[in-house]
């Protein structure tokens, strides 16, 4: 029986994976074989030496200390692409939330709590409506920063609009760039991106390199006429610079699925809690991803869309299966296959791949590997964590 932790609210379509004869699924576990979760900020958060997987349903990982669970031992899963539409469809939205006084013009009709004559109340609205006047987007220039899988979806979208559309992404995959619309124009930096741009909409990753990408220096590039979208993540964003910049009127609007208090009440901006993925769909998708993930990976070994481990998987051709991840160093494989043949136990597949410094193995034997091998396999200098499945 394996036993899944889960945080955070996810979807029962995900959770309706697991076969309840085989797994047990809780909010509360002091040895989880593995983990699921969505937003959980997982740097602070004592994480017990029985976890072997850890899946976030959704794209970005920041909430997870990745490069410490590698050394573990333990596989970190995504769901890539899972949650992209959603994303998209709130980009969408912000376009035009921003472009036009939408949100003021609702607010203001439902103000009008005393008014009982309609026709006073068309007249009203008609002498009005002039201050919630915009513009449209058609026409108008949109930088995409990032397009990956969400990046490309927004690029192809707005081009669709009528949006003259500009990319920048120095690390675009090939796949990636095959789904890209050809009328997205690419942009050698980021600078040039920010100064043709109306809308300057970000969807990189939260790490090292993207760190305050958009701070006071890049933030001098922009047309004060811009509007600056993050649905990416805070830390992307320098937002001292941001506010700043639309205090001198350097930049005309801020919108942002991730608030901070310093932007509250401003008119410039527009704040929403974390929705870009909350969608049915989207939960759904990346709940059942994650599940679908982390099950092979508990009962076969494979991994499938890991951040920190090499894409990995071996049909089960019979026998009995042995897996183990080790520092990517000379030898170790070399020791551990030793080990087999000193025990006369005969391997019948196996596969062994690498990531930086990790290498991961799945064994396939003909004979049940005893708990002495398994032992002897997990004192082999190198090796991180072994199973036998
Ligand atoms: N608001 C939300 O609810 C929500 C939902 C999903 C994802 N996200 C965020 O959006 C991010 C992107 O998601 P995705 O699914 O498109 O991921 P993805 O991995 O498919 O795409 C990220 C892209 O960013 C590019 N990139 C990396 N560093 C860059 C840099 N310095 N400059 C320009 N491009 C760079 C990569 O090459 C890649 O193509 C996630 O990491 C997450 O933080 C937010
Ligand atoms: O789980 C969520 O609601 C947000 C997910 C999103 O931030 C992501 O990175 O995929």
């Amino acid at each position: 029986m394996f036993k899944v932790r889960t945080y955070n609210q996810i979807s029962a379509k995900g959770l309706d994976r697991f076969p309840r004869e085989n797994y047990e699924i809780a909010s509360e576990f002091n040895t989880p074989d593995a983990i699921l979760l969505r937003s959980q900020k997982m740097h602070d958060e004592v994480v017990a030496d029985s976890v072997k997987a850890v899946a976030r349903a959704g794209a970005g990982v920041n909430n997870i200390p990745v490069a410490d669970y590698t050394h573990r031992g333990i596989v970190v899963f995504n769901t890539p692409g899972a949650n992209a539409n959603a994303v998209k469809e709130l980009v969408a939205s912000s376009l035009f939330l921003s472009s036009r006084d939408i949100f003021g013009g609702m607010s203001y009709v439902q103000g009008l709590t005393d008014m009982t004559d309609a026709g006073e109340m068309a007249k009203l609205l008609e002498k009005q409506k002039k201050q919630f006047a915009g513009c449209e987007v058609a026409g108008k220039r949109l930088g995409v920063v990032g397009l990956g899988a969400i990046g490309a979806l927004v690029a192809n979208m707005a081009v669709e609009l009528g949006m003259e559309v500009f990319g920048y992404d120095p690390a675009i995959s090939v796949e990636a760039a095959w789904r890209l619309s050809r009328r997205v124009q690419k942009m050698e930096n980021l600078q040039s991106l920010l100064a043709q741009s109306d809308f300057i909409t970000l969807h990189v990753p939260a790490i090292d390199a993207t760190h305050h990408m958009i701070n006071a220096e890049m933030l001098r590039c922009v047309k004060p006429s811009a509007t600056l979208l993050n649905f990416a993540r805070e830390e992307v964003v320098d937002v001292d610079a941001v506010i700043a910049a639309l205090d001198e009127k350097r930049l005309a609007k801020y919108v942002t699925d991730f608030p901070v208090p310093a932007l509250l009440g401003r008119p410039d901006v527009l704040l929403m809690p974390h929705i870009g993925a909350s969608t049915a769909e989207a939960e759904e998708n990346c709940a059942v991803m994650a599940a679908d993930q982390l099950m092979d990976y508990l009962e076969n070994g494979n991994i499938r869309n890991s951040v920190n481990f090499p894409a990995t998987k071996m049909e089960r051709n019979g026998g009995y299966r042995i897996t183990f991840c080790n520092e990517n160093v000379p030898r170790v494989l070399g020791h551990v296959l030793s080990l087999l043949a000193d025990r006369d136990l005969n391997v019948i597949d196996m596969v062994n791949q690498s990531r930086d410094d990790i290498a991961y193995n799945i064994i396939d034997v003909a004979s049940e590997p005893s708990d002495e091998l398994l032992a002897a396999i997990r004192e082999v200098d190198g090796v991180v964590a072994v199973r036998s499945l």
